[in-house]
């Protein structure tokens, strides 16, 4: 693993609670996500996951609670002032404009990095050519080691599913995060796309030495990927810790073991998470 980014801080999540009329979805859970490391999210459907995220990136206020990211409160901000602390995100249905290209895409992800203003970009003065070009060159690098080159001009709808997920990662690291949130990155993914993913999450951390907040259904990816753990049950967080204790808590199984118990009830056939 290389070297942690300094300038990542750590986040604290601590007590947070979100409450909808009378659904608590989230109920006093806290987490401390290391600088540099993946933390993975995990927990049966409705556990809270992404209430947690949304609460992370300002898209939920929480109802009570903190998140300090540094030295920064994120719960009081609104969802650009959290990105323009280095926070960025990716999302469980692909976000992305779809008639525009891979370029155009990555693009919009430099705009909070952008610093000339709408009259000179609009008058095309030298400064903002020159910005330009540069955040044109940073979009190129990204899209190299996101394995994207070939797709530049392409228009996203175009690319497959899987190539998809990949502009969006490459999307957020356009925003030079400190801390990453992906939800669900290999949702809906074949084999070999899963596989390409995972290489790709471990690249990120490696080469940036950024943070990774991961929700994710696919046990093994969590099981190999992440350095940390944190399982949600009906809002609650039930266990913490390294994946391989995590994993043998008698309390997780049962939750696991439940959620799989209903859902068979339910639909009259087993749902596995591999
Ligand atoms: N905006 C909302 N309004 C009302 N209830 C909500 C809202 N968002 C989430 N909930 C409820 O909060 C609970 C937690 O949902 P959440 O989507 O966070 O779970 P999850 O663990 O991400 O589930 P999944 O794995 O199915 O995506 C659920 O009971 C859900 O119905």
């Amino acid at each position: 693993m290389s070297d942690t980014n300094t300038a990542v801080p750590r986040l604290d999540v601590r007590e947070v609670t979100v409450r909808f009329a009378g659904l608590t979805a989230l109920d006093a859970v806290g987490f401390t996500v290391e600088p540099g490391s993946v933390h993975a999210v995990i927990g049966p459907n409705g556990a809270g996951k992404s209430t947690c995220f949304n609460v992370l990136s300002g898209v939920y206020r929480a109802t009570s609670g903190s998140v300090r990211f540094g030295d920064a409160e994120l719960t009081a901000l609104a969802p650009h002032r959290i990105a323009a602390l280095g926070v960025a995100r990716t999302f469980q249905n692909i976000a992305l404009s779809p008639m525009l290209s891979v370029r155009d895409n990555l693009m919009l992800g430099r705009h909070r990095l952008t610093r000339a203003g709408f009259l000179s970009a609009g008058l095309r003065l030298p400064s903002a050519r020159r910005e330009a070009a540069a955040h044109g060159e940073r979009v190129t690098e990204i899209a190299a080691f996101v394995g994207l080159s070939e797709h530049l001009a392409t228009p996203v709808g175009l690319l497959s599913y899987g190539v998809q997920k990949r502009v969006e990662l490459a999307r957020a690291l356009c925003m030079e995060p400190l801390l990453l949130l992906l939800d669900e990155p290999v949702a809906g993914m074949n084999g070999g796309e899963r596989r390409d993913m995972a290489e790709l999450i471990v690249a990120v951390r490696e080469s940036l030495g950024i943070s990774i907040l991961l929700v994710e259904h696919d046990m093994g990816m969590v099981m190999r990927l992440a350095d940390a753990v944190t399982v949600l049950d009906f809002g609650r967080r039930i266990a913490d810790g390294p994946p391989g204790e995590v994993q043998n808590d008698p309390e997780v199984i049962r939750a696991y073991l439940g959620a799989a118990a209903e859902s068979t009830t339910a639909s009259g056939t087993e749902e596995v998470t591999s």
